[in-house]
């Protein structure tokens, strides 16, 4: 809307008005006469007399254009002073004319053609776009504004058919039906989007003349209506999923004031919107710093932050991050974890881990690595093996790949589909074996079947077996020979279905020898016998194992090494790997550890001390060497490791006894073997 103010009352303002107030985007403020001399303004309507600038403060709304029809330049340049946006002379008698073009006579119509520079004058100091058209339909006015919003000059469109500039125009049709068209919307060709309103120029005796429209660019104002829509749809979305989301949020502006929280804060919290929002953004914390405060402070995310909160001081984990829209910090949101939730779930998840790793089979063929001929006829065997439904025995000394192989031959196998159970013979104590394997009739409900009858159609992986004592060996030989499986505490044979697969680093003969081993056990598990060499014994295999070791552990440890190099290789090959495979994936995870983030070839250097002495060659004494001083703790540690060594060495590598020698559990055995990569060096 415009503000007009037309001044010279009786020279043709009258005319205007009347054009004007057909035209609803301009607001005619008033018409008035003007005295130069009083500096004074005779309101027409109201007939009486204020000074002019007591008249345009009186107005509550500031004129936009100022007409002035007297024709007076020193009135004009008056009013000027008061600066108006826009100020037009109009002579009066093109007022007249233009009142009489509209109203009277079409001769004048002619008249006001000699009239272009006044008449445009008029028309472009409206904002809006006005063109208007004759009774043969040709543009015979068009103003500047018209020009902007059409994309046209007033040359490409006077004279022209108003279709030839606007194809479907309602002008013709307002002209036909003499009723004006009020406030339509149209999209033009040019993309624009425009509002206008046509009104028919008729005489006061109802002869038509033409017609005229006024329009408006709104394609902004449409676009941010729409952009305005397309942020509110926006925000209502991320709202419901702030709502909905099972993570707790709260939001401070960046005064730290508390402006957004969801249900799943208060769930967390026990605080409601009424004492979070529009609060300080310490009101939640019961101990602990404010994370948003730190944020807002540092423009830094905060990972991991413990805390408590609300009146129940809940232990939380807090994830803080700046809101930055811009580069402008406007706030921090925070997500908040209910620490005794993750702590269940932790807890929930390391029991799932360790079911998963007892029942997985992870490993195929595929993942064992067998260049040298005797792994590659391992391997042959193993695939017959897994084809046929024999037990099969596994011997080799540890680290040698035993538990992979017999992952590999389950799920080759057509029991694959079924359970693969893996069970340490060395790692429990009798009883708790024997009702692991075999079930206790008066357990618990879970326990009562055991990791036999648990493996049913399946496998069951007894690593170890040269640690089963006796009386076990006896009732795995059972199951074997009934294929059928007795609860402890219990008579009663019940079916089963499954594979054994055995697996030992014990000298078995040397074992039945001196009876500490079933000869009825062995030749039953016998059947099928698959021995993996030692790594010494297969040096071939070497560079394709630590190639492949790179591989896995440059996955695990988020690493790009590359190789290794030569000399590094060839100190390898001169090693004994007593911890065969094992020892040598624990060698390449400490070079990997050991390098630079930017080395990408594990080069001598890299590699830890290879010792080769044994206990009685160790000279704990020796002077020590300048580049390599033995500590305490690798001494106590080598110290631990010969002594070991000896006495399984002495015990035929039977581990219950090796235990009940040193004095220890043997569990605590196991872990100890474990720990210093020992193995058997010499195998059957
Ligand atoms: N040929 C091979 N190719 C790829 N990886 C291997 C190979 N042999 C062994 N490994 C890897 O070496 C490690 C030791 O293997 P595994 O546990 O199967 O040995 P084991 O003979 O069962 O040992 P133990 O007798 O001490 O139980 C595992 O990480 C295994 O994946």
């Amino acid at each position: 809307m415009q503000n007009v103010l037309i001044v010279g009352a009786g020279q043709g303002g009258t005319a205007l008005i009347r054009l004007f107030e057909q035209i609803d985007m301009i607001n005619v403020q008033a018409v008035a006469d003007i005295d130069t001399k009083a500096s004074g303004i005779l309101l027409a309507e109201q007939k009486e007399i204020k000074t002019f600038q007591s008249y345009l403060d009186a107005l509550t709304e500031p004129i936009d254009i100022i007409v002035e029809t007297t024709g007076k330049e020193d009135v004009f340049e008056d009013l000027k002073q008061h600066k108006p946006k826009q100020s037009v002379l109009i002579p009066g008698t093109v007022a007249h004319i233009i009142y009489n073009l509209l109203n009277e006579r079409e001769e004048l119509f002619n008249e006001l053609k000699n009239e272009t520079d006044s008449r445009n004058l008029l028309l472009d100091s409206i904002h809006d776009g006005m063109i208007v058209i004759g009774l043969d339909q040709t543009v015979t006015y068009v103003n500047e504004a018209a020009e902007n919003v059409l994309n046209l000059n007033k040359e490409d469109m006077l004279e022209k058919t108003i279709q030839t500039i606007i194809p479907d125009s309602h002008l013709p049709k307002v002209m036909k039906t003499k009723q004006k068209e009020l406030n339509q919307s149209l999209r033009l060709h040019n993309g624009k989007q425009i509002i206008t309103t046509r009104i028919p120029l008729i005489t006061n005796s109802g002869e038509l003349l033409g017609a005229f429209a006024v329009f408006k660019d709104i394609t902004e104002v449409v676009e941010l209506a729409e952009e305005i829509t397309d942020l509110k749809n926006i925000q209502n979305m991320l709202e419901a999923i702030i709502q909905s989301s099972e993570e707790a949020i709260s939001v401070v502006d960046e005064n730290g004031v508390g402006i957004l929280i969801n249900p799943a804060y208060t769930n967390i919290t026990g605080l409601k919107e009424n004492e979070v929002i529009g609060k300080p953004a310490t009101t939640d914390i019961s101990e602990g710093e404010s994370m948003h405060m730190q944020v807002l402070k540092t423009r830094r995310p905060v990972r991991g932050a413990r805390m408590k909160v609300g009146p129940s001081k809940r232990d939380v984990l807090v994830n803080a991050a700046p809101i930055l829209v811009d580069g402008v910090l406007k706030g921090s949101v925070a997500i908040i974890h209910d620490l005794s939730e993750i702590e269940s779930l932790t807890s929930e998840l390391k029991k799932a881990r360790q079911i998963i790793r007892n029942l997985e089979a992870k490993y195929t063929f595929d993942d064992i690595i067998a260049h040298s001929t005797e792994m590659a006829l391992t391997l042959e065997q193993a695939k017959v093996g897994a084809k046929n439904p024999v037990t099969i025995l596994l011997r080799g000394e540890s680290g040698t790949g035993k538990e992979l192989m017999a992952h590999a031959i389950h799920n080759e196998s057509n029991r694959k589909h079924y359970k693969f159970i893996r069970v340490n013979c060395a790692a429990m104590d009798e009883d708790s074996l024997e009702k692991s394997l075999f079930g206790n009739a008066y357990g618990p409900p879970e326990q009562q079947r055991g990791l036999i009858e648990e493996a049913h159609n399946g496998s069951l992986f007894l690593d170890e077996i040269g640690d089963l004592s006796l009386h076990l060996q006896a009732r795995i030989l059972y199951v074997l020979e009934n294929q059928q499986v007795v609860r402890v505490n219990s008579q009663d044979p019940l079916p089963v279905d499954v594979r054994i697969i055995a697996a030992t680093n014990v000298n078995l003969e040397r074992a039945m020898m001196e009876k500490e081993f079933r000869e009825d056990l062995f030749y039953r598990l016998n059947r099928l016998p698959i021995m993996i060499a030692p790594l010494r014994e297969r040096k071939e295999d070497l560079k394709p194992l630590i190639d492949h070791f790179i591989i896995k552990l440059n996955a695990e440890y988020g690493r790009y090494v590359d190789s290794i190099k030569p000399e590094a290789l060839e100190k390898l090959s001169s090693y004994d790997f007593p911890g065969n495979v094992r020892e040598l994936e624990n060698i390449i995870g400490r070079a990997i550890i050991s390098m630079g983030p930017t080395e990408t070839n594990i080069v001598e250097r890299h590699l830890p001390q290879l010792r080769k002495q044994t206990f009685h060659e160790l000279d704990l004494f020796q002077e020590p060497d300048y580049q390599e001083s033995i500590s305490l703790q690798d001494a106590l540690d080598e110290f631990e490791k010969q002594m070991i060594l000896e006495t399984l060495e002495k015990n035929n590598y039977i581990k219950s006894k090796t235990a009940k020698q040193l004095n220890i559990s043997i569990r605590n055995l196991y872990y100890k073997m474990e720990k210093h990569n020992l193995g058997k060096h010499v195998q059957g």
